[in-house]
């Protein structure tokens, strides 16, 4: 990497002055799962030749921390679903310390019963881990799944192994709306953090995604008759705002990228399992770094293409949902890792 450049100058700062210490690098598009929400029963996945291999994704992680980057999540589709994955955690992991602060994981669970333990040893310490609903047939329809006491394994074991869990739930309007309290108290009980999430309109799925939109304040006013909120100064570095509930000594998320936008403090751009990055969640403008990577001078032409990500990153996002409409991107959350 290219070593010479100083601290003061190698950081990524977008036009709009905001400081990128935060990468979010999609290992594979593809999942063991098939979230309602997030993709169609029938999804289409890339062709495994188009997937950067473990080395590229490693020297990518590498040209990355060489430019400030600090905290690095990995994500899909479904990153444990990557067979070298735990390999990829541990060539990572080995830059905690020394320029990384923090190497974490969202995944769904499914397969953490067998892998918690390695990813602990590997240096991670704390995991985001995706739970919409505690009811097995729920859990069945919005996952098209019935792997429900897979992922309750899976949540256990990393509680086993250390890992400090946080568990993401989407807020869907008529499927776990009226399940939120108790899946908060639940996860509370056991010790986890929970973080309830608007949906995104990102990528086509079978039906109207907009049909199960629930704005986050509905949520809270449901919440608020049975607990005690306080807002809290806890942050992650993530776009969640924090609240400590009374009754339950735990502590809640919301992520709110509809209700109360967020994108003033960003911090994050992501990059695709085919390297593609990807200056905003919500927008279009991609820089291929793909190429830099696997031409002759890729240092010097990574650390170019990712100057040139920090010009196009957009402001904000524009998603907005109304019945019907089609999503704001075309590409699915699980290209980008959400
Ligand atoms: N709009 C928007 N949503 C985001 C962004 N980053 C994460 N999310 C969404 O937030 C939800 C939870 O994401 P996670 O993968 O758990 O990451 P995080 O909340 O940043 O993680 P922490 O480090 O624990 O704060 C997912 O649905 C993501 O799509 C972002 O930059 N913009
Ligand atoms: C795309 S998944 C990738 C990681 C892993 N497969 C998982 O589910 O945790 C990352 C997060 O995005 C969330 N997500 C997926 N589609 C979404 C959408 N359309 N709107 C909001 N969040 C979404 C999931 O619930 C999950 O918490
Ligand atoms: S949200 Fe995660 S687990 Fe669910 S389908 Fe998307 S990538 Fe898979
Ligand atoms: S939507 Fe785009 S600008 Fe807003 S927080 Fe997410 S990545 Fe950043």
């Amino acid at each position: 990497m290219s070593g010479c450049s100083t601290m003061a100058d190698k950081g990524l700062v977008d036009s709009f002055g905001r400081r990128i210490t935060y990468l979010r690098l999609s290992v594979t598009d593809r999942c063991d799962l098939r979230c309602t929400y997030c993709m169609p029963e029938k999804m289409r996945f890339l062709p495994r030749s188009e997937v950067l291999s473990l080395e590229e994704l490693h020297r990518l992680a590498l040209a990355f921390i060489d430019r400030g980057i600090t905290r690095i999540r990995l994500t899909g589709g479904e990153p444990l679903v990557r067979r070298d994955m735990l390999d990829l955690v541990k060539a990572i992991g080995a830059r905690l310390g020394d320029g990384l602060d923090e190497l974490t994981l969202t995944t769904n669970g499914m397969q953490l019963a067998d892998k918690a333990q390695a990813l602990a040893d590997a240096g991670v310490r704390r995991i985001n881990i995706s739970l919409d609903t505690l009811d097995p047939a729920l859990f069945a329809r919005l996952t098209r799944r019935d792997s429900l006491p897979q992922v309750l394994s899976g949540i256990a074991a990393a509680r086993e192994a250390g890992l400090k869990v946080k568990l993401n739930t989407v807020a869907l309007k008529g499927l776990n709306e009226a399940q939120i309290p108790d899946l908060v108290a639940w996860a509370h009980g056991e010790g986890h953090e929970v973080t309830l999430i608007e949906t995104m309109p990102l990528g086509e799925v079978d039906g109207d995604r907009t049909d199960h939109y629930l704005p986050i304040p509905a949520v809270v006013d449901q919440l608020e008759r049975r607990f005690t909120l306080a807002a809290s100064d806890h942050r992650t570095g993530g776009p969640a705002r924090y609240y400590d509930i009374a009754e339950t000594g735990g502590r809640l998320g919301l992520i709110t990228p509809l209700t109360n936008n967020f994108c003033a403090t960003c911090n994050r751009v992501r990059v695709t399992a085919t390297g593609q990055l990807f200056a905003c969640l919500g927008g279009s403008e991609q820089v291929d770094l793909r190429a830099a990577l696997r031409s002759e001078d890729s240092d010097a032409l990574l650390s170019r293409a990712l100057d040139t990500a920090m010009q196009v990153k957009p402001e904000r996002h524009h998603f907005a949902i109304a019945e019907g409409s089609a999503p704001a991107q075309p590409r699915h959350m699980s290209m980008t890792g959400g």
